[in-house]
């Protein structure tokens, strides 16, 4: 396939592109390079530096390239900075993906992956998580993406747009050559291994207060490399379905208090801790019913264990830091 990835010089795009490119397809990259470098772009990728919300470049590049489909990643994702800055979380993700479907309908695009994301749940009632449950962010970069997912039903119903909204658990886990690096860094992972590395002297830990069992939030972490095979099934799957709705996670919580043991367990080091208030915004647990992804796709899940996922973040981190 011929696919344009948005946000692909990022940490997910740029390894599902890495991916699609090992399995034989073109990928062109468009990313305005807002929180990623050039020389993090995927090997092999044909780029564009531009942004989503520039609709008469991104409309050229549509007519120009005639793609398959695109896969849109490109957002900012940091929902502790949606609770301070709620304005740039809807300007950007949300109006800017709009300019990015008026495009694809201009030019006749009509099979879109969306990055969607768990915090569409907000504060679930029960877990897991079925598609199906209440839609209620607690952050307003939920929000921004639960109205792109709004968008997009009206896009399908009334333009033909056929879709797939992949609602991200917490992902994780890298490549041998490539892994998550944000600018800032936000994820609890990268920063507990930039411990490991001597990189920061503790985590913290934002809460140990909410109503779970060691009182620390729960979440469900998925390997960077699971979630791409998703996105190929899923871009394959648009041949013929025309809408769907997936959750991407394992079915499995993790503490944060057990995220730290098992990063101890990886990397042998003692990683201190310090407890710290909360982060507005953030649900006490969100777990994935994840079987919705496995009938409709036929997606399994290659590297469930939380231990594995740490492995591979820890051999890349190491190679880029130490
Ligand atoms: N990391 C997670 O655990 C997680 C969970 C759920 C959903 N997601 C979603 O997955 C997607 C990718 O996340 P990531 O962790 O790779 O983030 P990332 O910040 O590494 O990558 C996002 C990329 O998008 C680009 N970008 C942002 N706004 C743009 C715009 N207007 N025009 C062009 N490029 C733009 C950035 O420069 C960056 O390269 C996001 O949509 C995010 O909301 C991530
Ligand atoms: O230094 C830190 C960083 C995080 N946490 C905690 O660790 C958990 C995970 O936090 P992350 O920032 O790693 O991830 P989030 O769950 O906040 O969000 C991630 O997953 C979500 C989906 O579940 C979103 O889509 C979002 O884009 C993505 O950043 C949270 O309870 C958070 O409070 C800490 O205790 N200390």
């Amino acid at each position: 396939m011929n696919l344009l990835v948005t946000g692909g010089a990022g940490y997910i795009g740029g390894t599902v592109s890495t991916i699609l490119m090992q399995a034989g397809h073109r990928v062109t990259v468009l990313d305005n390079l807002c929180h990623s470098k050039r020389a993090e772009l995927p090997v092999g990728a044909e780029f564009v530096e531009a942004d989503i919300a520039d609709r008469p470049r991104v409309e050229a590049l549509l007519r120009e390239l005639k793609p398959d489909g695109v896969l849109h990643f490109a957002a900012l994702i940091e929902a502790g900075e949606s609770m301070q800055k709620p304005e740039i979380y809807f300007r950007n993700n949300t109006a800017s993906t709009l300019a990015l479907l008026e495009a694809m309908h201009a030019t006749g695009t009509n099979r879109l992956v969306f990055s969607s994301t768990a915090a569409v749940y907000g504060e679930p009632k029960s877990t897991p998580i079925e598609e199906t449950a209440a839609l209620a962010p607690t952050n307003a970069y939920g929000e921004s993406k639960l109205m792109v997912e709004q968008m997009l039903g009206w896009f399908h119903r009334v333009h033909g747009l056929r879709y797939a909204s992949l609602r991200y658990f917490n992902v994780a886990g890298a490549l041998p050559g490539r892994g998550e690096a944000h600018e800032p860094e936000t994820h609890i992972i990268p920063l507990i291994l930039d411990v490991a590395l001597g990189r920061r002297a503790s985590i913290n830990i934002y809460g140990d207060d909410y109503p779970t069992p060691d009182g620390t939030c729960i979440r469900d972490y998925i390997h960077v490399r699971d979630l791409a095979d998703a996105h190929i099934l899923a871009i394959k799957a648009l041949g013929e379905r025309e809408r769907m709705i997936l959750n991407l996670g394992n079915g499995s919580g993790f503490s944060v208090k057990e995220v730290i043991a098992s990063a101890r367990r990886v990397t042998g080091h003692a990683i201190p801790a310090e407890i710290k208030p909360r982060r507005d915004g953030d649900p006490a647990r969100l777990v994935a019913g994840s079987e919705k992804a496995k009938t409709e796709l036929g997606w399994q899940p290659e590297y469930p264990e939380l231990d594995r996922i740490l492995e591979s973040a820890w051999e890349w981190h190491k190679q880029r830091y130490a």
